[in-house]
Formats: structure tokens, C-alpha cells, sequence
């Protein structure tokens, strides 16, 4: 049974590309009249040089200004005018890819998820992107403009003398081949520099989010070895990386005075002979600048490219995943109540040998309490997330309702239920929007009555701004009873058919877990749950004990029951005392 393997859609970058292509080529071809504009200035100057001061008659030299002036005031308009059109579109372009990858987040399967490595898909969502439009503004806005701009100038150039012309356009490949060789040296020390700062960051990163751990174990003097060492080899490739740099500063300066010394010597050349006038070499000399612009822009603009093209790709094999959430089923069930059956259900997670779940077979009535206890790894997260369709079964089936979970519109039903974890996720925002996001058009009284269920309200009063105090990654800080419990308000307010808790109060101490037990129980009226259990005090009060060992039930039965068997039930109960 497989409902992963057809795709949403395929959402193509081209595409969207392609949707704003007469913008962008509007933008470019503002960026090459922005270009245009200049090109006549190198003949200005051959103007200025035969006809003004050879002749010592300056009359026409304001005329001349006045053009400068007024091709300098084009080059501005269009300066701005392109890249106002080319910044907007090629944001636009970017924050489209950007909200396509977190549509795609949303339905890729649980199954690619788990492989990723933690931290790559923040990375394709931020940086990827950035890198991509880092490299689509360059190009646009500078290579395609310029490279036609050298283009045209030379081409006038060859008018005014060929034989220069010629010189410059046979050295030309020389200096372009022998800066881009010098520049894949530079690339190689610029990637081992990358890679030892990513390194130096990645430990850094890891030493200072376990800093309790370290200090505790106090392992302070290793951590501080540890780091040493990866910033020493940082530094080290840092140095080889600007040493190279300058290297390659000179060699430009070198080069490109080089180039223009050979233009000078030969044009001086024809100058002396008669062939070539003083403002011709004039022009020539000052178009140079332009025509090898290029080319020294080539080296950086390439690396931009490459590493956009390199995370665009990344971003790509996100996109193109066909690897995606897609259950079939369209039916919505009416008056849910809340019956789920397992038959036969056999699962193993993407690379594992042995299945987590292995011939499950369970009846769970709409209302009842099921406690899910075993070893750890025995399974028993693996069950709830089958319950919420994170994952499909290899064989068996799933009903809800007596409708099998492949008819059944699971994002619907997904709705419907809502879980209880035991590291409770809080999003920033204030306590009310942790709420809300549960039942986005809750009312006032439903929000202040679910709190007050979930023993909150009263915790929630004391804080400077009651509901209004931020929460979350930059909020006050709460404790993990008071975290748990407005997450438990939250699961109030969703007021689902099926309950999910997983391990919801193992972590807390005596008072708080007496409390969300509180809390729990008045979450868990009337619902069908499903709890996750270590402790004996949890799943005392559950209709059904489940007893779960390497992905097989092995007992089950009324907690009065499973205690006087002689299981792993019975077993934990001593061991727990
Ligand atoms: N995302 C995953 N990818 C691969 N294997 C997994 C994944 N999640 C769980 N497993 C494996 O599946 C088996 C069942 O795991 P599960 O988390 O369901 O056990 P559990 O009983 O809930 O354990 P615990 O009490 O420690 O939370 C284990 O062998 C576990 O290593």
C-alpha cells in the first residue's frame, strides 16, 4: 500500500520565472541602456583631444559638455529605473520559491522528513534561497548589461583604428584565461576556509547548547580543547585564504596594467608613425576600463552564480520530492465519534530491518481511555503517529469509524484530534495566540473557560500581561508544568474526538503533574484517548491497558487484571513499587 508515491504538483522555478519574463527582460534592457548611455564617451574624449586642443579653438567644447551631462543624467534614470524593476522582480521570484518550499514542507511525508539532516531544511528555506537570488541580481542587473556593453564598445572601437582594436581583442583571451585559472585557486582556498568556519560554527553552535551538560560534567577544559582546535585550523585556512587573495589582488592590478601598457606602447607606436591620432589612443585607453570590466567581474559574478545554481538545486530536490503526504481519500464523517481499529497493521519506519509494528491488531470505542505501555522502542509512539496518518502502514488497515484511513480526508480528521506532548512546543507569539491557534475564531469565554480547565487561568492572571504576555522562542520563560499546561488549554479549545498523549506528564514534579492530571482528565472527558505511559499513576485511571514489546501487543486488560497476571505488566508495577 503505498499513498506516497503520486505528486501534488511540480513547482518549477522556470516557471514562475518564465510567468515574469517581460519584466525581467525589461529591466535588463534598462540595464543595457543604462550602458548605452555611456558609450559614446570614449569618442568625447577623442573629440576633445583632436579637434579642441590640437586646434586650440575651444568654442565646441560646451556643446560637448552639455551632452556628457545630459548622458550622464540617462545613465542615472536607467541605473535606477532597472534596478527597480529587476530588485522587485527578482524578490518577487525569490519569496514565491520561498513560500513554494514551506508549501512543500507541509506535504512532504514524514518518511523524508526524518532523513533530513537537522537544520537542512532551514537551510534550503533561508539561506538556499538567499544564495540563488544573490546570484539571479547579477547576473540580470550586471553580466548580461556589460558584457554587451564591452561588446558595443569594441565594436565602435574597431571603427576609429582596427589595428588596435585587434591588439586589445588578441590579448583579451590571455588575461581572461589566466585570472579565471588564478581564480579556481582562490575558490579552492575560499571552500576550505567555508567549510572550517562552518565546522568552527557547527561546534561552537553544539558546546554552547549543551553548556549545562558540559559544565555539569565538567568537561569545561575539553569542550575549550575541542573548539581550539577547530578555530586554530579555521584560522589557519583563513590566513592561506587572504594571503591567496592578495595574490590575486596584484596579479589583477598586474594584468590589467599590463593590458593598458600595451595598448599605450602600441598605439603610441602608430602615434610616432603617423597612423593614429593622440585622441584615438585617448579613446582606446579609456574605453580599456570598460571592455575588461567583464572580465574581472566574471570571477566573482561566476562564484555567486555557481553557489546559487549549487543551492538551487538543493532547493530543487526539496521541490521536485514526489516523496509527499497524499492521502486519496475525500470523505469527511459526520458526527465523528471517535472508534479506531487496528487490524493486522504492520509498519516499519524508511531503513529500518525490522518493523515497529508488527501484526497490531486493536479496538479502541469512541470514549474509551487506552494507555499504550512497553520498553522503550517497543512502539508505542509508532501507534499514534499511524493514528494521525504521519505514516502508512506496509500491510493492514486503519479505521476510524469503521471508514478505512484511505477514504478518509486525513487532514480533516487531523483536525479532529490533538495531541499532548511531553516537551510542549510553544510558538512566538502571546499565550492568546498559542491559543488561538488552536480554533482560530474562539471567543473570549471559550478561551478564558478552556485555561481555566486546564488549570491556567490562574498561573496565566499572575504574569505582567495576563493572556498578552509573550511566549516562545523570545518570551518570558515558563516552566514545563505551566508549558504543558496551556498546551493542554490548547487541546481544550480544539475540543477533539481523539486524544493523543505522549508521555504528558512524565518530566513534571509532584504538584505540577497533579495538576495537569487535573487538567488531563478534564481534557480527556468524553474523548477517545490514547495515552503514552511510563508512570503507573497515568494509567491507572485508563479503561484498557495495552502492552506493547518489539512492536507486538502481549497483554491487555483492565489495570486490576494486567496486575495480578504475571507479565511485563505486572513486573513494571513491582518495579515501580
Ligand atoms: N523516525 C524514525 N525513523 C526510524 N526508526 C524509528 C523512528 N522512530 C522510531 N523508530 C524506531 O521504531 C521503533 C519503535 O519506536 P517508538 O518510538 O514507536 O517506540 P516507543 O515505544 O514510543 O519508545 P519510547 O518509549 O522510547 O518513546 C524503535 O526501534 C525506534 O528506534
Amino acid at each position: 500500500m503505498n499513498h506516497q508515491s503520486e505528486v501534488v504538483e511540480s513547482p518549477d522555478l522556470r516557471h514562475f520565472i518564465w510567468d515574469k519574463k517581460q519584466q525581467l527582460w525589461k529591466g535588463v534592457a534598462y540595464a543595457v541602456m543604462r550602458n548605452v548611455a555611456l558609450l559614446p564617451f570614449p569618442f568625447f574624449f577623442q573629440v576633445i583631444i583632436d579637434e579642441y586642443v590640437k586646434t586650440g579653438n575651444v568654442a565646441g567644447i560646451g556643446s560637448i559638455a552639455m551632452m556628457f551631462i545630459g548622458l550622464l543624467l540617462i545613465h542615472y534614470y536607467f541605473t535606477i529605473e532597472g534596478t527597480k524593476i529587476l530588485a522587485s522582480e527578482v524578490s518577487t521570484v525569490i519569496s514565491e520559491l520561498r513560500s513554494r518550499v514551506f508549501q512543500k514542507l507541509q506535504f512532504l511525508h514524514f518518511g523524508y522528513l526524518d532523513k533530513q539532516r537537522a537544520g537542512r531544511l532551514l537551510s534550503k528555506y533561508a539561506f538556499d534561497t538567499q544564495k540563488v537570488e544573490m546570484s539571479l541580481m547579477p547576473l540580470l542587473n550586471q553580466m548580461v548589461p556589460n558584457i554587451s556593453h564591452s561588446i558595443l564598445l569594441a565594436f565602435l572601437l574597431a571603427f576609429l583604428d582596427w589595428r588596435l582594436t585587434l591588439t586589445v581583442l588578441l590579448i583579451l583571451p590571455f588575461y581572461a584565461v589566466s585570472r579565471y585559472l588564478f581564480f579556481f585557486r582562490i575558490q579552492r582556498k575560499n571552500r576550505a576556509a567555508r567549510v572550517a568556519q562552518e565546522h568552527l560554527t557547527g561546534r561552537a553552535n553544539e558546546f554552547i547548547s549543551a553548556i549545562r551538560l558540559i559544565r555539569g560534567y565538567g568537561q569545561e577544559q575539553r569542550a575549550t580543547g575541542s573548539l581550539e582546535e577547530s578555530s586554530e585550523t579555521y584560522t589557519r585556512s583563513r590566513i592561506e585564504q587572504m594571503v591567496m587573495n592578495s595574490h590575486f589582488g596584484t596579479f589583477s592590478t598586474v594584468s590589467t596594467n599590463m593590458l593598458s601598457l600595451a595598448v599605450v606602447a602600441g598605439g603610441a607606436l602608430l602615434v610616432v608613425g603617423g597612423n593614429l591620432s593622440l585622441g584615438t589612443l585617448f579613446a582606446f585607453l579609456a574605453a580599456l576600463p570598460v571592455i575588461v570590466s567583464p572580465i574581472q567581474a566574471f570571477t566573482q559574478i561566476s562564484q555567486q552564480y555557481f553557489q546559487g545554481k549549487e543551492a538551487f538545486v538543493s532547493i530543487r530536490e526539496l521541490l521536485d520530492s514526489r516523496y509527499v503526504e497524499h492521502w486519496a481519500g475525500q470523505r469527511k464523517i459526520p458526527d465523528l465519534k471517535g472508534d479506531v481499529e487496528f487490524e493486522k497493521v504492520v509498519f516499519a519506519y524508511e531503513g529500518q530491518t525490522e518493523p515497529a509494528l508488527n501484526e497490531i491488531s486493536l479496538k479502541i470505542p469512541a470514549g474509551q481511555h487506552v494507555a499504550l505501555v512497553g520498553p522503550s522502542g517497543s512502539g508505542k509512539s509508532t501507534v499514534a503517529n499511524l493514528i494521525l496518518g504521519l505514516y502508512n502502514p506496509s500491510a493492514g488497515h486503519i479505521r476510524v469509524d469503521g471508514q478505512s484511513q484511505e477514504i478518509i480526508d486525513m487532514r480533516w480528521l487531523r483536525r479532529r484530534c490533538a495531541i499532548v506532548m511531553q516537551e510542549s512546543l510553544l510558538l512566538s507569539g502571546s499565550i492568546w495566540d498559542n491559543l488561538c491557534f488552536a480554533r482560530p475564531g474562539a471567543t473570549e469565554e471559550e478561551i478564558v473557560e478552556a485555561a481555566r480547565l486546564a488549570n491556567a487561568e490562574s498561573f496565566i492572571m499572575d504574569l505582567p500581561k495576563g493572556f498578552e504576555t509573550i511566549v516562545g522562542e523570545r518570551g518570558v520563560s515558563l516552566s514545563g508544568g505551566q508549558r504543558q499546561r496551556i498546551s493542554i488549554a490548547r487541546a481544550l479549545l480544539r475540543d477533539p474526538r481523539i486524544l493523543i498523549l505522549d508521555e504528558a506528564t512524565s518530566a513534571l514534579d509532584y504538584e505540577s503533574e497533579r495538576l495537569i492530571q487535573d487538567a488531563l482528565d478534564n481534557l480527556a472527558r468524553g474523548r477517545t484517548v490514547i495515552t503514552i505511559a511510563h508512570r503507573l499513576s497515568t494509567v491507572k485511571k485508563a479503561d484498557r491497558i495495552v502492552v506493547l514489546e518489539k512492536g507486538k501487543i502481549v497483554e491487555q486488560g483492565s489495570f486490576d487484571e494486567l496486575s495480578d497476571s504475571d507479565g511485563y505488566f505486572s513486573a513494571l508495577l513491582a518495579a515501580q513499587g
